[in-house]
């Protein structure tokens, strides 16, 4: 069974039990987290500077080691470089000696995909994220709206079951950011990937999300959860202009501002 199927194979969600993180001997960043991510559920995680939203990403990435509580994610426990998870970043971390397509064919060839199909599921993503006129281009000559672009395509042509995407649109403008949240959307919405996506943008996670969760400051951990029941396909434009999108963003600034003081 190649990994594209492994991945698929044992789709679970991720769980987390009763989580305490704490560096040295400083008291714990947070303790008594819970938090389950059902398969196939967006989930947005926010919270005031230093809650802990990356410690927590990074525990369930097996990038920190857990000594009190429990992360399952597919059913195992957390572990650097899995092949069932993917990760967009704030930086897209693209070869910059590799053109777009190549960018996204290594990415399928490192999870074990036949070459002969590289070409056209390169092409194929790469058209999902409009920058087919850019397939030939070295990163260095592209945007960072446009390169976060590649990143989102290498991410989901590599048909992973997880995704965690730690503010990934964090440095663009507020036009761009629509124009990536419609991508992501639909790339989303045709896959239903199992999702955790740290942002500081209310609207962002509101926009995208079917839930979000509300990380305290202070060693609280998890304050509250706004479920965002908003039908799908959604478009990020339309949404701006949209009453129940603004009656859950209010309810999500709540709880935010409620979770910093
Ligand atoms: N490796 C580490 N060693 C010691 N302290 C750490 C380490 N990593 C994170 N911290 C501390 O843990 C706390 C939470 O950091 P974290 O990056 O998880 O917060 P965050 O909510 O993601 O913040 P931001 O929104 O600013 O990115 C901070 O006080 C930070 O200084």
């Amino acid at each position: 069974m190649g990994q594209r199927s492994m991945a698929a194979a044992r789709e679970s969600g991720i769980s987390v039990s009763n989580l305490a993180i704490a560096f040295g001997k400083m008291p714990p960043i947070f303790a008594n987290l819970d938090l389950r991510i059902a398969p196939g559920e967006f989930v947005a995680l926010v919270g005031a500077s230093g809650c802990g939203k990356t410690t927590l990403m990074n525990a369930i990435a097996g990038l920190v080691r857990v000594e009190e509580g429990n992360i399952q994610v597919n059913s195992l426990p957390p572990a650097a470089g899995r092949p069932d998870i993917a990760y967009v970043l704030a930086r897209d971390a693209l070869l910059p000696w590799r053109t777009v397509r190549e960018n996204v064919e290594y990415a399928l060839m490192l999870s074990g995909v036949p070459k002969a199909e590289w070409k056209s599921i390169a092409l194929d993503y790469i058209a999902r994220v409009d920058l087919t006129a850019h397939a030939d281009f070295l990163p260095a000559r592209l945007s960072h709206g446009q390169r976060q672009r590649v990143a989102l395509a290498r991410a989901f042509a590599v048909n992973r079951s997880v995704y965690m995407l730690d503010e990934p649109f964090s440095a663009l403008d507020a036009q761009t950011k629509l124009v990536l949240h419609d991508q992501l959307l639909a790339l989303w919405e045709q896959s239903r990937k199992t999702v955790i996506f740290v942002t500081h943008d209310i609207g962002e996670a509101v926009t995208l999300a079917d839930r979000v969760v509300v990380m305290g400051t202070k060693g609280r951990g998890i304050v509250d959860e706004i479920r965002v029941p908003l039908p799908r396909p959604r478009s990020a434009g339309d949404l701006q202009e949209n009453e129940a999108f603004h009656e859950i963003f209010r309810q999500a600034w709540h709880a935010l501002r409620k979770g910093m003081s």
